[in-house]
């Protein structure tokens, strides 16, 4: 049986040369923060959106594509035609009420992340050359981390993305951490998404989604493309050797802190020389 923090891919058509491929709402899913969606545009294909109460990123995941809204336009934005070319890629920040138009200049995969707009902010773009590249952890915890939309940010009033690349052998969001309590300085409470790739695509990574009493304990297969929802909880990521994960985070709470808690049990790991 499919976990329901599970999330397979679609292929649904929503408009001409536009295909969804993932949707997770506040209305089909257990958070009330973060929203996600990926499409896929065939050449010349125009999505567009108004974000009534959302603010957006809309991440140029691969391919070319040309963002307008309002008087902003950010034309032939995208650096790399597979996230497996590892570097980052451009991004736009639209904020609640605005309305904007994607139009793919090359075959084009965008994922558009969602949260609150607790405030207003302009309408910018997040090129990739602002991109801060991050290597984490040791031993068999290694991974890379692009901070598309850090707290360190101001260009969000709630939304933080993140994109991280795990070689096989190695966990990433490891040791366990969460972020499910709005107990600042000790804890912030962040809702999340993975939206998960794998190369070679056959490939599958491991991912455990657990409280700390276990009223949410799912371990799950996850393969190309899916989306794993993370209301609470822990959350770690384990790849199997010969396979590349790549996953795309969504985060988004009350307060726009990433401030994580490390599983007591499993913090000990950091503490190796
Ligand atoms: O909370 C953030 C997410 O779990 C990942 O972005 C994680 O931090 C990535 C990592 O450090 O391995």
């Amino acid at each position: 049986m499919t976990s329901h923090l599970l999330r397979k891919p679609q292929s649904q058509s929503i408009g001409e040369g536009i295909t969804l491929i993932q949707e997770v709402l506040t209305a089909n899913s257990p958070l009330e923060y973060v929203g996600f969606k990926l499409i896929d545009l065939a050449v010349g294909a125009v999505y567009e959106q108004t974000v009534e109460q959302d603010e957006c990123c809309i991440v140029a995941l691969t391919g070319k594509i040309t963002v307008s809204e309002g008087e902003h336009r950010f034309e032939n934005i995208g650096t790399r035609e597979s996230v497996f070319e590892k570097k980052p890629t451009d991004s736009v920040f639209v904020s609640g009420g605005a309305s904007f138009t994607v139009e793919a200049m090359t075959p084009a995969t965008v994922a558009l992340c969602y949260s609150p707009a607790l405030e207003p902010r302009p309408t910018k773009l997040l090129p990739a050359s602002g991109v801060g590249v991050v290597h984490r952890g040791k031993y068999n915890n290694q991974r890379m981390v692009h901070d598309i939309l850090p707290d360190s940010d101001p260009s969000a009033s709630s939304l933080l993305v993140v994109e991280v690349y795990t070689e096989g052998g190695n966990f990433s969001s490891y040791p366990p951490h969460k972020h499910d309590r709005d107990l600042l300085p000790e804890e912030s409470l962040l809702e999340e998404t993975y939206y998960h790739e794998l190369a070679p695509k056959q490939g599958f990574v491991f991912q455990r989604v657990y409280t700390d009493d276990r009223s949410i304990d799912e371990t799950m297969a996850v393969e190309h493309r899916n989306v794993v929802i993370v209301p609470a909880g822990y959350h770690p990521v384990g790849v199997p050797d010969g396979y590349t994960s790549y996953y795309l985070n969504v985060m988004a709470g009350p307060k726009r802190i990433w401030k994580f808690y490390n599983e007591p049990d499993h913090e000990w790991i950091l503490n190796r020389d």
